[in-house]
């Protein structure tokens, strides 16, 4: 067993956050996941990759608990709520709350709404605006700001949580190399304070940077291991559909 502390508690890293045993999930009759077993280490950057229509997303919902699976095992050793950064286009630019309110709202789940936010939760939700450089516009309403900025928001929202399993639905895409920069530091720094990081990406460049790597093809687990391992040209070929050379 090897133990590092995350926010005063022990963790066992030898032991994965998220352990799923041939899970099967969909919707209505529609099976989409059909049968994944798969591992996401401990306090490590896990990338979550495929083609579109994979069922990444549909994998990261079942790990956040979100999307109920219809077999399987699901055990996750994490003790806090997972924190899930979705896709700005996900988000209605129409709701009228601000960049600040948004982080803010990410320290009511530790709180509850009818308690205060404490001044520690104050200087979380500043530290989260700065990390990913959204504190000068921290006071403009979501609907002004540009796809880049509100998919910034919703990171610095579920780093502001402090969770110990934080999954994000590419939380780089579309964004400018400045953004892209901003977030991949913040995640790196949050995996070096003992949070386990899932993060699905189309960018290959990224995932070879990730400790761990889940190659899914039609709602199956294609490959898992190290991203060199995985992200073969082999591999990507098959997973791709591409022509093999
Ligand atoms: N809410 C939903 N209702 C019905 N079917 C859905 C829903 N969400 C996704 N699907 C279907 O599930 C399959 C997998 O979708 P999913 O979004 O998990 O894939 P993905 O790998 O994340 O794709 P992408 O790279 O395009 O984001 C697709 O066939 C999609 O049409």
């Amino acid at each position: 067993m090897v133990f590092i502390l995350f926010k005063g508690a022990l963790v066992n890293v030898a032991e994965p956050a998220v352990t799923l045993r041939n899970v099967r999930a969909g919707y209505g009759p529609h099976e989409v996941l059909g049968g994944i077993t798969a591992e996401v280490p401990a306090a490590r950057s896990t990338a979550v990759v495929g083609a579109n229509g994979a069922g990444k997303s549909t994998l990261l919902n079942v790990i956040a608990g979100i999307q109920p699976i219809s077999s399987g095992t699901l055990h996750r050793t994490g003790r806090l709520r997972a924190a899930y950064a979705t896709q700005h286009s996900e988000v209605s630019g129409e709701l009228p709350i601000t960049v600040r309110a948004t982080v803010t709202m990410a320290r009511w789940a530790h709180r509850g709404p009818w308690r205060r936010l404490t001044a520690r939760d104050r200087t979380i939700v500043e530290d989260c605006l700065e990390q990913l450089d959204i504190a000068a516009i921290a006071d403009q309403p979501l609907g002004a700001l540009s796809g880049g900025q509100r998919q910034r928001t919703l990171v610095a929202q579920a780093l502001a949580q402090q969770s110990d399993l934080l999954l994000l639905d590419e939380p780089a895409a579309g964004l400018d190399l400045h953004a892209q920069t901003l977030i991949d530091e913040a995640l790196d720094a949050t995996v070096r304070g003992g949070a386990t990081v899932v993060r699905i990406t189309h960018d290959l460049a990224v995932a070879r940077r990730a400790a761990h790597c889940l190659l899914l093809r039609d709602g199956r687990l294609l490959a898992e291991g190290p991203p060199s391992a995985v992200l073969s040209r082999e591999r990507v070929a098959v997973g791709w559909g591409l022509p093999e050379e």
